[in-house]
């Protein structure tokens, strides 16, 4: 794998790819210069960076620094082009729909839900035996609502709307001045992250799982930490072709 900050445009998920995964949302550490270290690899690929994550914008802006980086949020359905630029979002999930999801997960021991207005993440790790049934749950609360879809990912699943995915946020970053021309790399380890695998596939750029074996990736990443290597790597040598 030959990595360019002179001709990739770089797509970084966050949770189980950039930092490690905690057992809360809010449990998560920001390594010690990791946001300066991301800062200085955007500025070898003049912008070419974003975070493409299923956090919030202001999570993401929590842990990484207010509006450092072009990020996509909500899985997409925040967007901010450019690091300091505007934000645009898509239509929220209607209140009926997000209280009948914080309520269902109120019924089970060690189940919460994190309302992101776009998408509600209904989160289980404590007690992962409850997936199935969480689950059936969760489908009779949506199964009669048009265009909302249920995703799984670590522990975790999430009620959001179709056609809402990284793969389409991806699309939208390629058009943007910063990433056009250049070949796109997605580095991510969860289910969700697959929809930028393809995107980056159709624009003949390379997919990079972390952890283990995803649809789509090429090549996998054993961890965060050899994710975080690899773009310090890439952050200390911007001008010479790297592995
Ligand atoms: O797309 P990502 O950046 O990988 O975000 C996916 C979800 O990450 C968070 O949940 C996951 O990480 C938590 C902290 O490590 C962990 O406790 C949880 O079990 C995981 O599902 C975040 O809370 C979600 O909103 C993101 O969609």
């Amino acid at each position: 794998m030959v990595l360019d900050p002179a001709t990739h445009a770089f797509f970084l998920d966050v949770d189980g790819t950039l930092i490690d995964i905690a057992e809360r949302p809010e449990a998560v550490v920001v390594p010690a210069g990791l946001p300066e270290t991301l800062m200085a690899l955007a500025e070898g690929a003049n912008g070419a960076l974003a975070l493409v994550s299923g956090r919030s914008l202001a999570s993401l802006d929590a842990l990484f620094g207010a509006d450092r980086f072009a990020a996509a949020g909500v899985h997409g359905a925040e967007i901010r082009l450019s690091a300091g630029g505007p934000s645009d979002r898509a239509l929220a999930l209607h209140e009926d729909l997000r209280h009948a999801l914080r309520e269902t997960a109120a019924e089970f021991e060690g189940v919460f839900a994190e309302d992101k207005e776009y998408a509600v993440a209904i989160h289980y790790r404590a007690h992962p035996e409850v997936a199935p049934v969480l689950k059936r749950a969760l489908t009779e609360v949506v199964g009669q609502i048009s265009g909302i879809e249920i995703m799984p990912g670590h522990c975790v699943f999430e009620v959001r709307r179709k056609g809402i995915d990284k793969g389409a946020a991806v699309e939208r970053f390629m058009a943007a001045p910063a990433f056009a021309g250049r070949r796109p790399v997605f580095i991510g380890d969860d289910v969700t992250d697959e929809a930028g695998f393809r995107a980056v596939n159709r624009a003949g750029g390379i997919a990079v799982a972390v952890g283990a074996p995803r649809d789509g990736a090429h090549t996998i990443l054993p961890d965060p930490r050899a994710v975080r290597a690899l773009i310090t790597h890439l952050a200390a040598e911007p001008r010479q072709r790297r592995r």
